[in-house]
């Protein structure tokens, strides 16, 4: 696994944001790792993102895991294909499925891989964990900003 963060990688002024951001002291600070083909976030969700039924997450947090996690492992894509530095991607669409009910109390891990890269635009699916249980899936559509 690649010992820096993509979101670590992500330019000054593209590094406040609620889920990701390492400079937003109130969000999230999440965290995706590059490992073989695929891009990886583990976060364990604070027990107050219920949905409303005690120890199980509300579907909007799921949403956000899987957005930002996304947004991470397009920009690590496309960089390994170009060759260039990691750049700031930002979702153009974002489909979730909820397949089954997500614990809160154990780890979560969002697994993400590109399966389209066509210049600009980045296709993503993702499959969101709560140990050996699938209980979410994402597709995504990411657009690199301009310079
Ligand atoms: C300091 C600098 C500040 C900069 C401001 C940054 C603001 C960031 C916003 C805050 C974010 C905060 C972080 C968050 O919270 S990310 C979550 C919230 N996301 C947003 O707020 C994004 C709002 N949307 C936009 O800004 C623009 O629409 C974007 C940038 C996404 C594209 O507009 P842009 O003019 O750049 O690109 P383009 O229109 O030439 O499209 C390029 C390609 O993508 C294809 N495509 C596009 N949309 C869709 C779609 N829905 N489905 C399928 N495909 C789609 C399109 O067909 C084309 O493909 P192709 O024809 O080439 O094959």
């Amino acid at each position: 696994m690649c010992d820096t963060a993509i979101q670590d990688l992500y330019a000054e002024e593209f590094a406040n944001c609620f889920g990701c951001g390492r400079n937003n002291q109130h969000g999230l600070q999440l965290k995706s790792h590059w490992q073989g083909d695929e891009c990886i976030c583990r976060h364990t969700p604070k027990s107050h993102y219920t949905g409303g039924v005690p120890g199980f997450l509300y579907g909007g947090m799921i949403a956000s895991l899987i957005d930002c996690h996304g947004a991470a492992t397009a920009a690590a894509a496309k960089s390994r294909e170009s060759g260039e530095p990691i750049s700031r991607f930002v979702t153009a669409s974002l489909n979730v499925d909820f397949v089954k009910p997500t614990p809160i109390g154990i780890e979560l891990e969002i697994r993400g891989k590109a399966t389209e890269i066509k210049n600009r635009k980045v296709t993503v699916a993702l499959q969101l964990f709560a140990g050996e249980t699938l209980c979410a899936t994402g597709k995504m559509i990411l657009v690199q900003l301009k310079n």
